[in-house]
């Protein structure tokens, strides 16, 4: 055995002792995590993890890896409040918008015993699922009436994160107004653009003035406060209630089935379902595309969708999305993904999901 052999030898005896001891101590975290979430204290505790780090590294008999000792059990902490933050947050829903968006109405359909935390933007809301501040994530991911909502692709695509299951929500605009108007009060009408696009046909019979808002449920807040008799707000019936506003006219969108669907995004690839989304890249060369499409066919598997968005980073490069119907854990299927994996670029699996 030579000299490298012998060390490594040591070393994964040393491992084993270490794996045995993460174990224990991540047990004792859990310990900490469920007393802070009972307590409602913060995961966090900078004076503790001084506290660690100091009483240890005192105590280290080689002087030159006291700097890499720090680093060492700084990491260790780290991982045991990304930990704590999976226990704690494993009820918490995120979406983006605000209370009463068409957004927060899916995840409170979706999860509703559970908690919910609202993000400005798309992306904090993934990066909230990445970092474990919340569970899943509630995206729209198309519209049938206004079509696909891309930056959450893009976003799939981007980061690490996995769509688990799909919900279509039926979008429903009302009329809301102040307790006590009429139809013949109102004189300013406040939402979204689509959203009054939408309701066109309704609002052809009257002579309102139509003014745009940052989004619907907004627009709904902004009724309320006014405490205006003659100003409306095109917004679903949840948002009515939220408010405190009368529904004026129920169902006003002309599209009857005006539905979005809905992404439920989280950390790990479900098991199983009948239906994945793939993501790949493929080189800028004659029949390379056609080539996945062709291994797709070949396994005798339905495409049911195909999209392309544009690279951020490479102008006029484009990357693909496709929709599989068929069950992820099926051989053929691993397969031909493996095939597709193989003939394509920055290749991932970005969901797995019933519909
Ligand atoms: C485990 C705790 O939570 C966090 C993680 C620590 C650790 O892993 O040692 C220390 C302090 C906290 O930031 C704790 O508060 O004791």
């Amino acid at each position: 055995m030579n000299q490298l052999d012998k060390a490594r030898e040591k070393i994964n005896a040393i491992d084993v002792q270490m794996r045995e001891l993460f174990e224990q101590r991540m047990k004792a975290v859990e310990e900490v995590a469920e007393y802070k979430l009972k307590n409602n204290m913060k995961i966090f505790d900078p004076d503790r993890e001084a506290e660690v780090i100091e009483k240890n590294s005192i105590k280290m008999q080689n002087e030159k890896l006291k700097p890499y000792y720090r680093e060492y059990i700084q990491a260790v902490m780290d991982i045991s409040k990304s930990y704590q933050e999976s226990i704690v947050n494993c009820d918490t829903y995120g979406y983006q918008g605000v209370l009463g968006a068409f957004s927060h109405i899916a995840t409170q359909r979706l999860f509703p015993h559970g908690k919910m935390k609202n993000y400005a933007a798309f992306e904090g809301a993934v990066k909230g699922v990445l970092n474990h501040e919340i569970a899943k994530a509630v995206l729209p991911f198309e519209n049938s009436y206004t079509g696909e909502v891309g930056e959450i692709l893009d976003l799939l695509f981007k980061y690490d994160v996995v769509i688990q299951s799909i919900y279509d929500l039926k979008i429903n605009q009302n009329l809301l107004g102040l307790k006590g108007a009429t139809l013949c009060d109102i004189k300013q009408v406040y939402s979204k653009d689509q959203a009054i696009n939408q309701c066109q046909d309704f609002l052809k019979n009257f002579d309102y003035e139509l003014i745009p808002y940052a989004n619907t449920a907004l627009a709904a807040k902004f009724v309320s406060e006014s405490q205006d008799k003659s100003k409306a707000a095109i917004a679903s019936i949840e948002t009515a209630e939220l408010y405190g506003l009368e529904v004026l006219a129920e169902n006003i969108n002309t599209s009857k089935d005006n539905t979005t669907r809905f992404v439920v995004v989280g950390n790990e690839l479900p098991e199983d379902g009948n239906h994945l989304s793939i993501v790949f890249t493929v080189h800028h060369e004659s029949g390379q595309l056609a080539k996945i499409m062709q291994i797709v066919a070949k396994y005798g598997f339905n495409m049911e969708n195909i999209k392309s968005r544009s690279l951020k980073d490479a102008s006029w490069q484009y990357y693909f999305y496709m929709e599989i119907e068929g069950h992820y854990r099926d051989e053929k299927m691993q397969s031909m993904l493996e095939e597709c994996r193989n003939s394509s670029s920055n290749f991932k699996v970005i969901g797995v999901y019933n519909h």
